[in-house]
């Protein structure tokens, strides 16, 4: 048993020799280089860290050689090579077997609603009427050391049922509903990103192993008797590309499982995919987590940020305007298609993903427009044989609860066994990689660039997700803007979407830069410009557009900036 007192070995007696931070104590190896907080202190305890030290030691190497095959298989695409299934995994992939059966507390996942593990948006959520809430510790999450730890904060809190919530300005307290609140899954950041803040034997922690070590530590025991009715906790798990990443997570599952001493396949964990390489290893993914799988999700916005990145030696893939490509265009519709025949072949979920429309307050016709393009993507979604999908708000779960209930049969939780879609079987790897059609403008250009930079200065201040132009964005929608710029520049792309019949290149970029701060400056007005953070985010956000290699993410060059390490031997402010 952990998390309660009689966790598993003693620290050596030397224990606080390890920390710089007087405040925490912390066990031998470990170095808290964050602010010191007493409620911090009490999500990063001894016992907590010792697990989170455990699962460093034991996976970090397999961690780094997994990143290691990223690289080389990055290489390789570089080279001309393109991702497709793996001729080693035949038998995987051919073969019949399924997935342990669903957890009956999670079997109805129509609607889905996400956010940042932010307190009030956690009782909102919580509260929405969705089946289930995805508290997101990645996308949506600037990781400071603040959000990160508050973060575990709140749901620590969730979890044992006492979150609460005083919105002073207005008066309003924020708490639980007694019943009917939706089931907790928990996103921990991708193995690329670090935690800085928290150094094990010199090192800094892998975020991942952190957001899920602290988080299982302290809340398996109460989730599972509140929550998951025997069953729990539940993950989401971003950004892999390949399953020899998603057996790593299997044998952390097995490993905290032990630990806890709960049952082999009590956690679960529903994978996202949404990198390119991902998708012709759908199979082998769930083959590794067949005991800890609730299934797979349509990450659509990394996914095309993936398509790009993988193709950024291939002049030949590039992409038109970003709103242009959608799930209708034919490499997304396949990939949709032969996620939902996986998952319900081995017998689990296929979730949707998230449409980027959010409710325009000030505009009913606008509003109306806005919610019946959620409402065509969820009727698509639906149609094809998903699950559920994903609300950015909660203003958009009705009219998205409304379309799964309506489409989906009566009295049945699910999909799984009733839309088989055999017909995806003779998806192919061309139609995956498919490059998607459509026209390049300057606007396109000019939306990119604000869009980029308005939102890393919104990250590099600590707010993970923006409504921006009336669209939700995150990391994953960033990424795009960056990763399409910096295509178009390298390549010198044709403009020729507006009859300008303009290339792209380092000198339209610097106008174009130049003049999409200035209307950023009007439209956040010129006191707001001036205290934020968006000269810097220009800075970083030009600087990876016109690099002459294209940075593996957005986020990882910038967190260099929210990183805050507190003095040695002076953690207390
Ligand atoms: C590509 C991907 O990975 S998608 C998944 C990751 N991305 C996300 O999770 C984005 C989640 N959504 C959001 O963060 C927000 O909806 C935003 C930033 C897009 C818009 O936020 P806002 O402009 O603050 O929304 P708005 O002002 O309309 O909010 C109205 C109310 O709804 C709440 N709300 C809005 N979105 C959410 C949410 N996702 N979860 C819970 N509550 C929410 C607000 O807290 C607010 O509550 P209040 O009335 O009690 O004060
Ligand atoms: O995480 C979701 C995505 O679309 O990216
Ligand atoms: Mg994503």
């Amino acid at each position: 048993m952990m998390g309660v007192g009689t966790y598993g070995y003693t620290a050596p007696a030397t224990s606080k020799s390890g920390g710089a931070a007087a405040g925490y104590d912390v066990p031998e190896g470990v170095e808290i280089r964050g602010r010191f907080d007493e409620e911090f202190a009490k999500i990063l305890t001894k016992e907590a860290l010792e697990f989170v030290v455990e699962l460093q030691r034991e996976f970090r190497n397999r961690i780094k050689y997994a990143l290691e095959c990223r690289k080389e298989a990055k290489s390789r695409y570089n080279e001309g090579a393109v991702p497709g299934f793996d001729p080693a995994t035949k038998f995987i992939r051919e073969t019949n077997w399924v997935c342990a059966p669903v957890p009956p507390a999670v079997a109805d996942r129509r609607v889905e609603i996400t956010g940042p593990v932010e307190r009030k948006m956690i009782i909102n959520a919580l509260n929405s009427g969705a089946k289930v809430f995805m508290a997101d510790f990645e996308d949506a999450l600037s990781p400071t050391w603040e959000n990160l730890m508050r973060g575990q904060v709140n749901l620590k809190d969730a979890v044992d049922g006492s979150i609460t919530f005083h919105d002073k300005a207005r008066n309003r307290v924020y708490k639980l509903n007694d019943k009917n609140t939706a089931k907790l899954f928990v996103r921990p950041r991708g193995w690329h990103l670090p935690e800085a803040h928290i150094l094990i034997d010199g090192e800094p922690a892998t975020g991942c192993l952190v957001d899920f070590g602290l988080y299982f530590f302290h809340n398996y025991a109460a989730f599972r008797q509140t929550q998951g009715a025997g069953f729990g906790p539940f993950f989401y798990l971003p950004k892999m590309e390949n399953s020899r990443e998603a057996k790593i997570w299997n044998c952390v599952f097995e490993r905290a499982e032990k630990k806890a001493g709960i049952e082999r396949g009590s956690i679960r964990a529903t994978v996202l995919i949404e990198t390119l390489p991902a998708v012709f290893q759908m199979d082998e993914i769930l083959h590794e987590l067949r005991d800890h799988s609730v299934g797979l999700n349509c990450g659509r916005w990394d996914y095309i940020f993936s398509y790009v990145k993988t193709f950024q030696g291939h002049p030949d893939r590039l992409l038109p305007d970003r709103f242009l490509v959608g799930m209708t265009q034919h490499f997304m519709r396949n990939y949709s298609d032969l996620l939902i025949r996986t998952c319900h072949r081995r017998g689990v979920h296929a979730m949707g993903g998230m449409a980027a429309q959010i409710p325009i307050r000030d505009d009913p016709a606008a509003n109306e427009a806005a919610l019946d393009l959620v409402r065509k993507d969820k009727l698509r979604e639906v149609k094809a044989g998903h699950d559920g999908t994903w609300a950015a708000h909660p203003g958009l779960i009705p009219a998205c609860m409304e379309v799964f209930t309506n489409n989906m049969g009566s009295n049945t939780p699910n999909q799984i066994q009733s839309m088989r879609r055999e017909d995806a079987s003779s998806i192919t790897e061309e139609d995956l990689l498919e490059r998607p059609r459509g026209v390049r403008t300057l606007e396109g250009l000019r939306l990119n660039t604000r869009v980029g930079i308005r939102y890393l200065a919104a990250w590099l201040t600590g707010t993970g997700s923006v409504p921006l132009y009336n669209l939700m964005e995150d990391a994953a929608t960033a990424e795009i803007s960056r990763v399409q710029n910096w295509q178009w520049i390298k390549y010198g792309v044709e403009l020729d979407g507006d009859g300008l019949g303009v290339r792209v290149g380092n000198e339209l970029f610097g106008r174009v830069v130049e003049e999409e701060m200035q209307r950023i400056e009007r439209e956040v007005g010129k006191e707001k410009f001036k205290k934020g953070m968006y000269k810097e985010a220009c800075k970083l956000f030009t600087m990876q557009c016109t690099a002459q290699t294209l940075d593996d993410f957005l986020t990882l060059d910038a967190y260099n900036h929210i990183v805050m390490h507190h003095p040695r031997g002076s953690s207390r402010l």
